[in-house]
């Protein structure tokens, strides 16, 4: 994601600095004509709005908070958006740390997997400091179609762990219906095709049930960060006492299809957890 995220503002005139823990990584980008940075303190030295794209809670915080991490750089004037999926406590942290050193936070994860990143049609749910989301818009608006300003730390990352709650179960349900068509001797594509002209019609439906149906998983949003949001939500639930019992059923399919070895597959790979074996 990251990747393809860079890759836009280079293309777009941009002078874009960056950095990723496996340096090997960036070497498509410096071919792109981006300039690369030993750490990520080095990367917010060079740049007024630094961008973070990483995995989950403990990347996020290692690299903003690391002796040579993002924060030890930040200064007034400039500002930190980290567009990674994580929950509201790892949100409020990173932003603490930013904000103690007297830069500015803005959590904007995104709605959209590979190809709208490569597309530049992603979706923010941003939250934070109301003036760094009106400085950044113009980098948003290369990388993406819509940006929602959502109100105080967390609420971006709140509105994320929904969306993607809802994606995790939606996803868990297809595969099911897919497995089930098939047991009852139904082809897969005529399900897909149903379902494509009726209101349960859905362009995830759409795109990954032919693949699904054939067994191929290529990633686009790997399974792990699935599963790890659907984890995310979950604690989020448990917080607010609010009942989840299908997103729980759906962690535990997720789950399952880690310990097969589908972590970094896709995530349409949980169709693996509830396949009957022939
Ligand atoms: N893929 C998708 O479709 C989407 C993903 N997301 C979210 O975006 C984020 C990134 O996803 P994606 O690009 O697919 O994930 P990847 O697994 O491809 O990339 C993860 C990145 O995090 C870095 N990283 C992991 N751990 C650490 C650490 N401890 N210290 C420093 N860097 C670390 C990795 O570095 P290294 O290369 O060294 O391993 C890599 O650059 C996740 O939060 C995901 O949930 C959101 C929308 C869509
Ligand atoms: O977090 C991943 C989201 C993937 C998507 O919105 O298609």
């Amino acid at each position: 994601m990251g990747y393809a995220m860079a890759l836009n503002l280079v293309k777009a005139g941009y002078e874009v600095v960056v950095w990723n823990r496996s340096p090997a990584k960036c070497d498509a980008l410096a071919a792109a004509g981006a300039q690369v940075a030993a750490t990520p303190a080095e990367v917010v030295a060079c740049c007024d709005i630094t961008l973070a794209m990483l995995s989950d809670p403990e990347a996020c915080l290692a690299v903003a908070t690391a002796p040579d991490g993002a924060a030890a750089a930040m200064a007034p004037g400039k500002g930190y958006v980290d567009v990674s999926t994580v929950d509201a406590a790892t949100a409020a942290a990173v932003a603490a740390a930013v904000r103690s050193a007297g830069g500015a936070y803005l959590e904007a994860p995104v709605s959209g997997s590979k190809g709208p990143a490569e597309q530049g049609q992603l979706i923010f749910l941003s939250a934070g400091d109301k003036q760094l989301f009106e400085a950044a818009a113009p980098l948003l608006e290369v990388m993406g179609k819509a940006s929602f300003f959502l109100g105080d730390v967390g609420a971006g990352a709140n509105m994320k762990l929904v969306v993607n709650m809802i994606m995790g179960s939606m996803m868990a349900s297809w595969a099911e219906g897919l497995s089930l068509a098939k047991q009852c001797g139904l082809q897969q594509s005529d399900l897909v095709e149903v379902v494509k002209l009726g209101a349960i019609a859905c362009p995830m439906f759409a795109l990954k049930g032919p693949t699904m149906a054939e067994g191929q998983y290529a990633p686009a949003f790997p399974l792990k960060h699935q599963q790890k949001d659907m984890r995310l939500a979950l604690a989020l639930g448990d917080e607010m006492q609010q009942e989840l019992p299908l997103a729980a059923a759906a962690n535990e399919l997720y789950k399952r299809a880690r310990a097969a070895g589908y972590s970094d597959s896709d995530f349409s790979a949980v169709m693996e957890a509830v396949a009957k074996k022939d």
